[in-house]
């Protein structure tokens, strides 16, 4: 039986320290403050929203939700934003995606400021991941990272294999992990023999947003594996790994809920943090 990452104690340590950064902030005259922006009424941002509210509340973060009609007009949406760009007492601004089919998305990541995006999405920030220069980054591919090396886990000179390429996770994933010196395979729904690849690693990532994909005969024994898949099940959430059987072979295995999942809120905060020493220009 593999032993656990445990995604809900890294949580702790890490919202500690943003507790701590916040305190200081606050001390220098500084309140932190995160913006959501939510249009529509997408059950699913409603929760995350609200969760991003909770967990701002209790580290000391200011928090604002902006909750706007599902017909808002797009330069509305944009108005709003333009205003918390200039708005000194705001650090960090997220729209809750999906956005209504009007809304062109695009143009919405490219309006908040590079500096207070704290959801990575605007496209200097995309480009800041792969140039490996500071920015802010999502907060999944930044969980994925965390949970490791604070379970003590090496990422350097070790083979870790992706499987999935999305915009959120797979595809910035990379790039943390190159970073971090390991070496990387890419993996995704059109990979021919899937199971040859993921069998090569030593660390697996599953980020595919498939229910229980990774199976058992797929993991060598002893391996790494991170689940970042958080998939709607009756009666929950399961992840991209099928956790029951993989558990027996796996040498470490992040569960589903209680893993990856845990620690994003707190990252999000923890890129508050991270902007506003971009906004005051001492790359922290
Ligand atoms: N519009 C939008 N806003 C989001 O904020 C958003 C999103 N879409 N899409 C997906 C990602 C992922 N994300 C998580 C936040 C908290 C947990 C979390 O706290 N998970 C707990 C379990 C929670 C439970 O039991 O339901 C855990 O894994 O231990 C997980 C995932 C927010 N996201």
């Amino acid at each position: 039986m593999a032993q656990l990452l445990d995604g809900k104690a890294v949580a702790k340590t890490l919202k500690e320290e943003i507790r701590q950064e916040i305190a200081q902030w606050r001390e220098k005259g500084v309140q932190p403050k995160l913006a959501v922006i939510l249009v529509g009424d997408d059950p699913a941002s409603v929760v995350y929203a609200k969760s991003k509210q909770k967990v701002s509340e209790s580290l000391g973060m200011a928090f604002e939700l902006f909750t706007l009609p599902a017909d808002t007009a797009e330069t509305e949406v944009l108005t709003l934003i333009e205003r918390l760009n200039g708005d000194t007492q705001t650090h960090g601004i997220m729209i809750e995606l999906p956005l209504p089919k009007h809304i062109a998305k695009e143009r919405i990541m490219a309006a908040v400021l590079p500096e207070k995006d704290v959801d990575g999405v605007h496209p200097v920030n995309r480009g800041y991941i792969l140039s490996g220069q500071k920015g802010l980054f999502p907060a999944t591919p930044q969980s994925c990272i965390e949970i490791l090396l604070r379970s003590g886990v090496e990422i350097a000179g070790k083979h870790v294999v992706i499987v999935g390429r999305g915009e959120t996770v797979g595809k910035p994933l990379v790039f943390l992990i190159l970073k971090h010196n390991a070496t990387v395979t890419i993996c995704h729904s059109k990979t021919p023999d899937l199971s040859y690849h993921t069998r090569q690693a030593d660390i697996l990532i599953a980020a595919v947003g498939r229910a229980k994909l990774i199976k058992k005969d797929m993991v060598k024994p002893g391996a790494v594996v991170v689940d970042a898949g958080i998939n709607e099940i009756p009666g929950g959430i399961c992840g991209d790994v099928d956790f029951e059987a993989v558990k027996d072979v796996a040498g470490l295995i992040s569960p589903v809920p209680g893993g990856v999942g845990s620690l994003t809120t707190a990252l999000i905060m923890r890129n508050v943090l991270q902007g506003i020493a971009l906004q005051r220009g001492n790359q922290k």
